[in-house]
């Protein structure tokens, strides 16, 4: 029997109707799957950008971006800024251990939200001078390390040691990758003159004893101001400085830092 043209138009309409469906579902699909990748130059907040973190590691895409310890997501200090250089001293034999610390661990890593903020002080220092470069020497230090650190120096009294190495028996914000030991240099990685060196472990290292070394002349001016650029780049963030150590500043104070990250007791596998 003959069909009515009009159920041949319908069964057209029909088609052309579900194919449209079908190719907008495969679209949405392929649209959904590029935003698991992780965007971090987006104003995201942390707890999206962990989303999306934990959507990366079920991908298993940014594998050597991230290092993920328990709940934490640790990324390299110039993830979100490519104008902070890094020398991971304890990597090598050029520290005040003279000998290489860590054996895994090749970069410097610290907490992503600790990332974030770094990045927003190295744009603080750009807009100062263009030229300068956050050099960051250390960051997350597992508490293994820190114990090697300790006790090779059990010839000081541990009060006194503890201002240069904080004791491992309360652990160092170091450990739970929220502190960071940095300098500032130029373009040439040329480090500016900070009046002493990284772990230095004298007093002329200390911040609180400035006003007392430019008096003896020992600090010139010009060294202070490079150590308070610094400051200023990194409390710009809410980075605190310590007072023996111009190069050492925490994210946030030690028992925030413990309720909010995990205690990293060795070294992390890249
Ligand atoms: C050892 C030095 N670089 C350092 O980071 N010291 C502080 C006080 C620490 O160990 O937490
Ligand atoms: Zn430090």
């Amino acid at each position: 029997m003959r069909k009515n043209p009009n159920f041949y138009r319908m069964k057209r309409m029909e088609f052309l109707l579900l194919s449209g469906l079908l190719i907008s579902a495969c679209s949405e699909s392929v649209k959904s799957e590029q935003s698991l990748k992780v965007d971090f130059g987006s104003n995201k907040s942390d707890s999206d950008a962990l989303s999306d973190e934990k959507n990366a590691r079920k991908l298993d895409v940014s594998k050597e971006e991230y290092i993920l310890h328990k709940e934490d997501t640790l990324v390299c200090v110039d993830h979100f800024n490519k104008n902070i250089w890094w020398e991971l001293k304890y990597a090598t034999e050029d520290n005040f251990m003279h000998r290489v610390l860590y054996d895994t661990m090749q970069k410097v890593y610290v907490q992503i939200d600790v990332a974030r903020r770094l990045a927003k002080s190295q744009e603080y220092l750009t807009g100062r001078n263009s030229d300068y470069h956050l050099l960051v020497y250390d960051g997350l230090r597992p508490l293994s390390v820190q114990w090697e650190m300790w006790n090779a120096l059990d010839t000081i009294p541990a009060f006194e040691r503890g201002k240069f190495v904080s004791n491992p028996k309360n652990g160092s914000v170091h450990n739970y990758g929220a502190a960071v030991d940095l300098t500032i240099c130029m373009s040439n990685k040329k480090p500016l003159d900070m009046g002493a060196e990284y772990d230095d472990i004298r007093k002329i290292a200390y911040p609180s004893l400035e006003s007392e070394f430019l008096a003896t002349g020992e600090i010139s001016q010009a060294q202070i101001d490079n150590r308070k650029l610094l400051r200023r780049a990194l409390k710009s963030q809410g980075f605190s400085n310590i007072p023996t150590e111009w190069w050492h500043f925490n994210a946030f104070p030690r028992p925030i830092v413990k309720g909010k990250y995990q205690l990293v007791t060795r070294e992390l596998v890249e």
